[in-house]
Order: C-alpha cells, then structure tokens, then sequence
C-alpha cells in the first residue's frame, strides 16, 4: 500500500484528529487559520479550538488577487500564477503559525484548505443555459501538502457543483454537526462578505434543514468606505453610517435587483455586489452626490433588511413564533453595531454570537471547513433529503506531502 495512504488510512481510524482549518473569506481581509481537535464524526462529533489566528493579507496580495476576483475578463496567464502563489503564501502563513505555537507538523493529521474564492458564478447569474452552476478558488492543495509535510483537503466545492448544489454556502454541514440543539429552533447567521444563515429546526430533522446566501453583508460597506476614505479598509463600528441618515428611495431601488426577488436558497459574490451595482443605482435616482455617511447608512440599512426578510422567509415557512428562533451571529459584521442593531429591531427573535456557544465567531467558517475534511476521512453519512440544494456527498481533495 503507498505510504499516504497507510497514513490516512491510520488518520481516519483515530478517535481524536489535530485538523488546522483554513478559510480566506470574500472579504480579502486575510487566512483564518483554526488548530482543532476533532473527536468522532458525524452526529457524534465533537471540535475544540486549540489556537486560531487570522493573519492579514499584506496591500500587496489583496492587489493581485483584486485583478482577478469577481471579474468577468482577465489576464489568464495572472490566475495560472496566483493559483501556485497563494497555495505557497498560504503554506507559509500556516508554518509561521505552527512554529509560534510550537506544534511540529508530526503533531497535525489534516490541513482543511478552502482556498481563495475568485469567482462565484451560479446559473441565474452567468445566465448560459448549457453551463451548470460555478465557483473557483485558487491556492492549490498540492502545494500546502508538499511545503507543510501534512495530508491537505482542498477545493471542496466542486464536489457540491457536481452534486446538483452551487457551490455553497458550505456550512450547513458543520453547523448541522456541531450546533444542532434538541428542543431548539436555531439560526446559524454569518455576517462576513456576504450573509448566510443556516436553520436548525428543534426536531435535528436532517430534511428539515435549511441554508441560504442573504447578499451582501459587509461587500458594499467595505467598497464604499474604501471610495470615501482611501485609508480606510471598513466602516469601523459603523463610526461613518450611524452619523447618517438611511435614503429610502436608494434603498428600494437597490432591493429591487432580481437577486433579492430570486427564490430561496441561493448563493452570491462580488460578481454581483460590486461598485458598479450601487454606482448605476446611484444615477438612477439622481443621487450621484448623496453624502459618504448617509450612502453607508443606506447601504448598511440594505444588509439589515434583507438579511431580516431572509430569516423571516425560513420563520414564516414554520408555524413557530419568530419569538422562539434563537439567532446565533457570526462573522465580522457582529462587531458592527449599527448592523445588529437594525437587525435587533428587525426580527423579534432571541439574539446570541457563536462564541456563546463556545466557538469564537471570528473563527467560525475555519472551523467548519475543518469538520468538512473530518467528514471526508471518517464520517459522511449525513441525510438532507434533495430538496434544497443540499447534496449529501462528502467534499474535497487529497493533496499528499510527497
Ligand atoms: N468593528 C467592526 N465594525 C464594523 N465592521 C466590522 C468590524 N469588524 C469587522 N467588520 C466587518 O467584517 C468584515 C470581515 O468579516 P469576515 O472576516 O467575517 O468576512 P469574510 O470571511 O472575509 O467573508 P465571507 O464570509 O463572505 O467569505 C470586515 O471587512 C468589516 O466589514
Ligand atoms: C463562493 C464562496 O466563497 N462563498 C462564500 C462567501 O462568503 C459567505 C458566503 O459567500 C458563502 O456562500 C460562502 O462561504 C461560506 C463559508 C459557506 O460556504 O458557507
């Protein structure tokens, strides 16, 4: 037997896993890197953080991924090179980190690698009727397995495309594993780039299962702040919106877009989200001088209410009262109080982060990746039903270290 695969072959047996979950997010803002362990599978899995640790993307990578990301035309010779680029960067990052934590790579079983998204391209967006739905990240796990010594799982969803599904979003299946609560209605709701949230109905019915992209969350915020105030990268603590004034006729001409009269679930990026999708709402209303402050209230004001309408599409798909969903917040748009605010006012539900249930909000989406290499080695035996875009297949990769 090759020796890769004895040694996955004694990985997937372990009772206990080390796996360092990687996830760099459409937000540009960096590697979340998650040192879990990982004990059981499936239903019965249980994740600790050992160390997280989120290392910032320097100008210089955020520049040359910004050429390519989101974009319908490209240099292609530049993706071929960011492809190898970002899987050594992001080797390094993760040696860098292990050394500070002073674990050797002997120690770790499994590198849970999601890559950087450079296009997400479901069918209702690209519109070309012979091509299914698509979704690319780049930073390839041969790499990350050859530089760090340590078995990677990479590119997990392509397996989900394959599968019938678009792509994402992914973490349905570790919030399936890891948050759902007998006796309790939970919504698993991550604020970064884009929004997504994920029912746990009370019942743990696998079927009854939901997931959904809600459309921007921080994309336009961040973009915005950056037009105004070069130096700034986000709207620090909403400090810009909460001293303007929310422009009601910008934000029904921007909720008006197909995407949000779409049915549910679906998934979205940048590809939509972008400058030019407020820039041409702009001019429609005449509104090209509308002031830095009251354009970031209105945009946050658009990620509050159609994050809102989007859990009220779940609440209202049940008989039970909005009162008794429990909404658990993840991601960076938690730190913006403007946003969970509206939110708050929005939705009658009952409010919590992720860390109230002993996972670090930041770290979340590292972590979940984690348990999805979890599951391609040890487990894989969870049941969606077909109904909602949730294909029950196990994802990624195997890049072996030689
Ligand atoms: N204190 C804060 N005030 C306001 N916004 C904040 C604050 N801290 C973080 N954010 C927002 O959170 C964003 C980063 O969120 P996160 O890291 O969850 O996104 P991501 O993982 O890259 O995105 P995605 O999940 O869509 O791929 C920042 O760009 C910023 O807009
Ligand atoms: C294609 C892609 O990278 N999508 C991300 C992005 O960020 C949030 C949202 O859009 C979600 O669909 C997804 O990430 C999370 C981890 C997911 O798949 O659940």
């Amino acid at each position: 037997m090759n020796k890769n695969i004895s040694a996955l072959y004694t990985i997937a047996q372990k009772e206990t896993r080390k796996i360092l979950g990687l996830m760099s997010g459409t937000s540009l803002d960096g590697l979340d890197i998650a040192l879990c362990t990982v004990s059981g599978s499936g239903e019965n899995t249980n994740v600790k953080i050992l160390e997280f640790e989120t290392i910032s993307y320097s100008e210089d990578i955020k520049n040359e991924i910004r050429k390519v990301f989101a974009q319908k035309t490209i240099d292609f010779q530049h993706l071929a090179l960011l492809n190898e680029w970002i899987g050594i960067l992001h080797s390094d990052m993760i040696n860098d980190c292990l050394k500070k934590w002073n674990i050797s790579s002997n120690e770790v079983d499994l590198i849970a690698s999601h890559g950087q998204t450079v296009l997400h391209a479901p069918k209702f967006l690209h519109q070309q009727e012979k091509f299914p739905n698509a979704t690319l990240q780049i930073g390839d796990g041969d790499h990350i397995a050859v530089k760090t010594g340590i078995i990677t799982i990479s590119d997990f969803r392509q397996k989900h495309v394959a599968a019938g599904g678009e792509g994402a979003p992914l973490a349905v299946y570790g919030d399936y594993l890891l948050f759902g609560k007998k006796g309790e209605n939970r919504i698993m709701l991550n604020m970064g780039g884009i929004g997504n949230y994920t029912y746990l109905p009370a019942s743990l019915n696998a079927e009854e299962v939901f997931v959904t992209d809600t459309g921007t969350a921080n994309t336009l915020i961040d973009i915005f702040t950056k037009h105004y105030f070069p130096e700034k990268s986000y709207d620090k603590d909403a400090e810009i919106a909460q001293q303007g004034t929310v422009n009601q006729e910008l934000l029904n001409e921007l909720k008006s877009d197909d995407f949000f009269q779409k049915s549910f679930p679906k998934s979205i990026g940048q590809e939509l989200f972008n400058f030019d999708f407020v820039q041409s709402a702009l001019v429609k209303c005449g509104l090209e001088n509308i002031s830095a402050s009251d354009l970031l209230a209105t945009l946050t004001r658009l990620s509050a209410e159609t994050i809102a309408e989007a859990i009220y599409f779940t609440i209202k798909n049940t008989s039970i009262p909005a009162e008794d969903f429990h909404i658990y917040m993840s991601g960076g748009g938690t730190n913006n109080p403007l946003l969970v605010k509206w939110l708050t006012e929005l939705l009658p539900c009952q409010f919590h982060t992720s860390d109230d249930l002993g996972i670090l909000s930041d770290a979340k989406e590292a972590v979940l990746f984690a348990l999805l290499a979890n599951e391609t080695v040890s487990g894989g035996d969870y049941n969606f039903g077909n109904s909602k875009g949730i294909p029950s297949v196990t994802m990624g990769k195997i890049s072996f270290p030689d």
